[in-house]
């Protein structure tokens, strides 16, 4: 996989001037980040090089000797349709353009100094192609039913025909540069996907992430874009932010749900353009990493009430996966239960993992695992502990009850006020807020199995506002 080349198939400039191919080369390769490029003063050797070569788009002069550009341009549509030609030329004539526009030209430039112009609208025709590519490669997966590099998913434990409809999708977008959403439910294994596609890019580089819930405007333009020295007061030294280290790799962004409308703007031109600036810096920087977002929100309406933008939003759509909740891939629960037994049983030093008697599955399918695979992969664990050579059906009969009833009735687990006030006075000095703040966040996702929406429901606080004590948890343990 030719990883380090951009974009995955080659760009061919035909011009009889050399000077005017080598500087349209040097600008497309520092300003729009695009060096695979193939070079072409003699307009006789077009056609065989889009034969022989892996040629996706054409920047195409139109006075040239031997062949005329416009000549090469009617060939280029008729032979080789899926190849985009975009007709760079001196001649600033309507005519001229509207003629190249109904043989089959996507786009016509003046040539100018102004190079930025002509390149933003190469990086679109890029794009296009790039889709269109995408689209033909999952079409043909799909009808071939077969994984390139399954090694990439091999920490994926499923069986469902849906899960293996996604791994088949992110082979296919493998190799483009744009950004990759994820969505799904709390513990669906969004994280996990995130991991997959990296290894099925073969980056040389490990991947960089960020939980960004809960990071205020600042900290989240801090932690990406990384700051200047004296930015603000503290800031003692220069810094690079994650989107510097995550360069030509990939950068994944977890729970993009709640960011700031400030946040929203920075992210926005981050992913469009690559653009960014640090704090306190006025130099434009350009990032060539890859970006893959994650949310459990329904981006779509949280945008349709305002809370997200929606050029974001839509930014976000050109790479969607979808990750459906465990209830709607139930055959995938016996594989997970028998992994996780046995994952435990590795963890707690058992010789063999315990039997598994038959009708846990069963019951299993019978719950809806608002948790997901997480919550699941709790249950598990917990029984485990519990019984060390052979799992109890009763066991998992009550801890299932537990949580629908827990799931029906939040309010059912509150202890009374005289209960609570016992707790404190048998201690020999009184917890901090922030030390009851982190044990109730724990206590309240563990008993919700790691569902964040129910463990939020249970403390009586959004869901967002348990996000952002959960990262200032972490960060507290951190420091
Ligand atoms: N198909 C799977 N096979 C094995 N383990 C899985 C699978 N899916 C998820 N897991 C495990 O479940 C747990 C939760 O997965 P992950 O963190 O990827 O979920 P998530 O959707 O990112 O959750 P959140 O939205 O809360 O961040 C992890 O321990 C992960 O390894």
């Amino acid at each position: 996989m030719k990883k380090n080349l951009y974009p995955a198939f080659s760009v061919l400039l035909v011009d009889d001037e050399l000077p005017w191919l080598r500087s349209l080369t040097m600008a497309l390769n520092g300003e729009g980040g695009i060096n695979n490029i193939i070079q072409c003063q003699d307009s006789r050797q077009v056609l065989d090089i889009i034969n022989e070569q892996n040629v996706g788009l054409v920047l195409l002069d139109l006075t040239m000797p031997h062949v005329s550009g416009e000549q090469l341009l009617t060939t280029i549509s008729e032979t080789f349709p899926s190849v985009f030609v975009i007709v760079i030329t001196g001649m600033n004539q309507v005519d001229y353009a509207v003629r190249c526009m109904k043989v089959g030209a996507f786009d016509y430039y003046v040539k100018t100094n102004d190079v930025n112009r002509i390149i933003t609208g190469i990086l679109h025709a890029i794009r296009i192609i790039e889709l269109q590519r995408e689209s033909r490669d999952v079409r043909s997966r799909l009808l071939t039913d077969r994984l390139e590099n399954p090694e990439a998913f091999s920490d994926i434990v499923t069986t469902s025909k849906k899960m293996f409809a996604i791994f088949q999708y992110i082979e296919s977008i493998a190799l483009s540069k744009q950004p990759v959403l994820i969505t799904g439910e709390s513990g669906v294994g969004k994280e996990l996907i995130a991991r997959a596609l990296y290894k099925a890019c073969a980056y040389d580089k490990p991947m960089v992430s960020v939980n960004i819930a809960g990071l205020d405007d600042a900290m989240f333009s801090d932690t990406l874009f990384g700051h200047k020295r004296g930015a603000f007061t503290g800031a003692d030294d220069s810094r690079s932010g994650l989107v510097e280290q995550a360069e030509e790799t990939i950068l994944f962004l977890d729970e993009i749900g709640d960011l700031s409308q400030s946040s929203q703007v920075k992210l926005l031109r981050l992913l469009q353009d690559g653009e960014y600036y640090s704090v306190g810096g006025d130099q434009l920087k350009r990032t060539k990493s890859r970006f893959v977002l994650a949310t459990n929100h329904d981006l779509l309406s949280k945008q349709q009430c305002g809370e997200f933008r929606k050029d974001l939003f839509y930014r976000l759509q050109t790479h969607h996966i979808h990750i459906p909740p465990l209830r709607e891939r139930k055959e995938d629960i016996p594989l997970l239960l028998e992994h996780f037994v046995k994952a435990a049983a590795h963890e707690l030093g058992l010789k063999c993992p315990p039997n598994i008697p038959k009708p846990i599955p069963a019951l299993l399918s019978r719950y809806a695992f608002p948790g997901n695979i997480r919550e699941l992969r709790s249950i598990v664990y917990d029984e485990v502990c519990r019984n060390k050579i052979m799992l109890s059906a009763d066991g998992f009969k009550d801890v299932i009850n537990y949580r629908q009833e827990i799931e029906s009735n939040p309010d059912a687990c509150i202890l009374g006020d005289a209960a609570i006030l016992q707790v404190f006075l048998n201690a020999q000095r009184l917890p901090t807020y922030s030390e009851v703040e982190d044990i109730l966040t724990e206590a309240a996702l563990d008993k919700a199995g790691g569902n964040q929406t129910l463990a939020a429901r249970m403390l009586g606080i959004s869901q967002p506002g348990l996000s952002k004590r959960i990262s200032s948890c972490k960060n507290r343990i951190n420091k």
